[in-house]
């Protein structure tokens, strides 16, 4: 790789008690790629996550993006940052708007003493915003901005967290899981949807169980294991059952495996 990685990890260690579960971890993630990060369940994925997303504060290791040394110490820090992560459960709020739903936390004022003062928020402005942003993603098979996230499918529903994730200015999205939950009809659109964020040149870090979804899209896959980055592989050089071989220790990492 000649470029610069965007984010990186070097030497995470997190311990609950007498868990280690990461274990002098390493990561890095380049411009418009979509990383998939694969691992065995307990292998220490989700505190890789954690750690990047300002979720947890690893005990030692550092954390780069852009060059930079960051310490996020809550994940709204990290998303400030530009780090965006749509976890598994969404963060959505069923019975708020898609509209709503994508403002959560942000939302514009009017301008003025309405908006300054009063509080007042400008809906036609975010409607506005969100149409726009869910139709530029593919995503106006949605109706009705105004319609409650409840009401959606869950494809539909990934769609909306990976929007907003999009829509905010973002270095990079994390995804959680994001086709765990649904049928094969609705994971190919999310699927569409994560190539679709990275033609726009936004990198994308995957995680996921799913090894056709995996050797699908991801340009590189980090294998991780026993709380670290055990290789990397390219998916072109490599079978889902050499994936599996390598995550569960079946076989040994391939000697080049992080250059891939
Ligand atoms: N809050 C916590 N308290 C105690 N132990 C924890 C905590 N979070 C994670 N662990 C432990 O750390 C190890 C790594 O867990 P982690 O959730 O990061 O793995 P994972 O690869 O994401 O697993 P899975 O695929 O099953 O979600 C496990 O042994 C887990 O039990």
């Amino acid at each position: 790789m000649t470029q610069e990685p965007i984010l990186t990890a070097r030497g995470l260690v997190k311990r609950y008690g007498r868990v280690t579960a990461l274990d002098n971890a390493d990561f890095d993630l380049y411009p418009g790629e979509i990383l998939a990060v694969i691992g065995d369940n307990g292998a220490g994925k989700s505190s890789l996550i954690k750690a990047i997303s300002g979720a947890v504060t690893p005990d030692e290791g550092e954390i780069k993006l852009e060059g930079k040394t960051i310490n996020f110490r809550s994940p709204i820090e990290a998303r400030r940052a530009g780090i965006e992560t749509v976890y598994q459960n969404l963060a959505l709020s069923p019975a708020l708007s898609i509209a709503d739903n994508m403002f959560l936390g942000r939302e514009i004022r009017k301008p003025g003493i309405m908006g300054s003062v009063f509080r007042t928020l400008d809906r036609p402005a975010m409607e506005k915003f969100a149409r726009d942003k869910l139709s530029e993603l593919g995503l106006m098979t949605i109706q009705n901005i105004n319609q409650a996230v409840e009401t959606l499918s869950g494809g539909q529903r990934q769609g909306v967290a990976v929007a907003r994730a999009a829509a905010f200015g973002s270095k990079v999205i994390i995804l959680d899981e994001p086709t765990a939950a649904l049928g094969v009809k609705e994971s190919r659109k999310v699927l569409e949807l994560i190539l679709d964020v990275r033609s726009r040149g936004m990198p994308i870090v995957l995680i996921s169980h799913n090894m056709p979804h995996v050797f699908e899209v991801a340009d590189r896959i980090h294998v991780h294991r026993l709380g670290k980055r055990l290789c990397v592989i390219n998916p072109k050089d490599y079978t889902m059952s050499d994936a599996v071989a390598f995550m569960t220790g079946a076989r040994p990492a391939p000697d080049a495996g992080l250059a891939a």
